[in-house]
C-alpha cells in the first residue's frame, strides 16, 4: 500500500488561516511490513527521525493507539519548512495510516478535523485532504471545535514556486503576527479576502490576482522572512502575472500566471535566484490518495 499526500500553499493572500489550494508535489508513504518496532527508511536529512518519533507515527499512534509498528518507506518533493505543507503531509500521511491499517472508515470531514485539531488552523490539510481550492473555517464554540468547508474548482493556470534554500518554521513566522487588530481594519482585510473567493469562483485570475496582492492579515508582519517578495512583485507586475503571494507562513513565494506569461517570468525569476530553487507545480486536484 502506498500513501500519497500533496504539497499545499495556505492563504492564498488575504486567505490567513483559511484558503488553501493542493499542489503537485508530494509525501508518498509506502507500507513495506509489520514489524517487531516502528522504522520509517528515508533520505530526507538527519532532522527527520526514523523511528516512532517520527511525526508520521506520532500522529498514526494518536489516532489509532492500537495501531502494529511496521517497517515504511517514506519519500518527498515537498521541501521542509518553506511554506509549502510538509508539516500537514506528515500529519494527512500519519491519519490515513491509521485509518487504513486500523480500518477505522473515517469520513473526509473526519480527516479534516482531527488533521485541523493537530495543525490549528484548516488551510494547509483541508487541501491536502480534498484536493483542489478548499476554503474553510475553524473556529471553538463553548470549547467545542467547529469546522465548516467548501472545496471548489480553482481556475487552470501556470503556477511557479520561488522556493528560497533557507528554512522559516511556521512556528517562528506565526509569532512575528499581532494578537489584535482594529475593527475597520479587519472589515477591509476580510472585504478583500472576501473578493478574492469570488473571483475565484467567478474563474476571473486578473480580479483574483488583485486581490491577492492586497493581504492585510499576515504578509506585511512577515517581511523580514521574505526580502525577495517585494522584487518578485516587481517582476510579475512587469510580465503581467496574475499575482505573487507568500506561500503559507513563507519563505516561498507563489507566482500566479498565464501560459503566455510565465515562461518569460519563470526567465526572470531565474536571473535573481540566487539561493533559491524555482519549480513549475500544478493543481493536484484529488488530495490524499491510497494505491
Ligand atoms: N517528512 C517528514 N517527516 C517527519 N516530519 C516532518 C516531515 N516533513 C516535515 N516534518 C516536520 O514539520 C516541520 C516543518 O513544519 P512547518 O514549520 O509547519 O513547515 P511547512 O511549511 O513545511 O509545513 C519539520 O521541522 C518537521 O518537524
Ligand atoms: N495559515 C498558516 C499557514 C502555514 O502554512 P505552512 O505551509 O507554512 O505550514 C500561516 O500562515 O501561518
Amino acid at each position: 500500500m502506498k500513501i500519497r499526500v500533496p504539497a499545499t500553499s495556505a492563504n492564498l493572500g488575504p486567505g490567513f488561516d483559511s484558503c488553501g489550494i493542493a499542489l503537485s508535489s508530494y509525501l508518498t508513504i509506502e507500507v513495506i511490513e509489520e514489524d517487531s518496532k516502528w522504522r520509517v527508511d528515508h533520505e530526507l536529512g538527519p532532522e527527520i527521525p526514523k523511528d516512532e518519533q517520527n511525526l508520521l507515527i506520532q500522529i498514526a499512534e494518536k489516532v489509532a493507539p492500537t495501531i502494529k509498528p511496521h517497517h515504511l518507506k517514506m519519500t518527498s518533493t515537498i521541501p521542509i519548512a518553506r511554506g509549502l505543507g510538509s508539516s500537514s503531509s506528515v500529519i494527512v500521511a500519519g491519519i490515513e495510516l491509521a485509518n487504513r491499517l486500523e480500518n477505522l472508515n473515517l469520513t473526509e470531514r473526519q480527516k479534516i478535523e482531527i488533521a485541523t485539531s493537530i495543525e490549528g488552523h484548516p488551510d494547509n490539510c483541508a487541501p491536502a485532504i480534498c484536493g483542489d481550492f478548499v476554503v474553510a473555517s475553524h473556529f471553538f464554540r463553548e470549547d467545542q471545535p467547529i469546522i465548516h468547508y467548501v472545496k471548489h474548482y480553482f481556475p487552470e493556470c501556470r503556477i511557479i514556486a520561488y522556493i528560497p534554500n533557507s528554512q522559516v518554521l511556521t512556528k517562528e513566522s506565526r509569532s512575528v503576527l499581532p494578537e489584535n487588530i482594529p475593527f475597520a481594519d479587519a472589515v477591509k482585510a476580510s472585504s478583500i479576502a472576501n473578493v478574492m473567493i469570488a473571483a475565484i469562483l467567478n474563474g476571473d485570475l486578473i480580479l483574483t490576482g488583485k486581490m491577492m496582492e492586497q493581504d492585510q492579515w499576515h504578509e506585511a508582519y512577515r517581511e523580514k522572512f521574505v526580502p525577495h517578495l517585494t522584487t518578485i512583485r516587481q517582476i510579475v507586475k512587469q510580465n503581467e502575472g496574475y499575482a505573487a503571494f507568500l506561500s503559507g507562513a513563507g519563505p516561498t513565494v507563489l507566482i500566479l500566471a498565464s501560459e503566455e506569461k510565465a515562461d518569460l517570468i519563470t526567465f526572470e525569476l531565474e536571473q535573481m535566484a540566487g539561493s533559491a530553487q524555482i519549480e513549475q507545480l500544478s493543481l493536484d486536484r484529488e488530495g490524499v490518495q491510497v494505491f
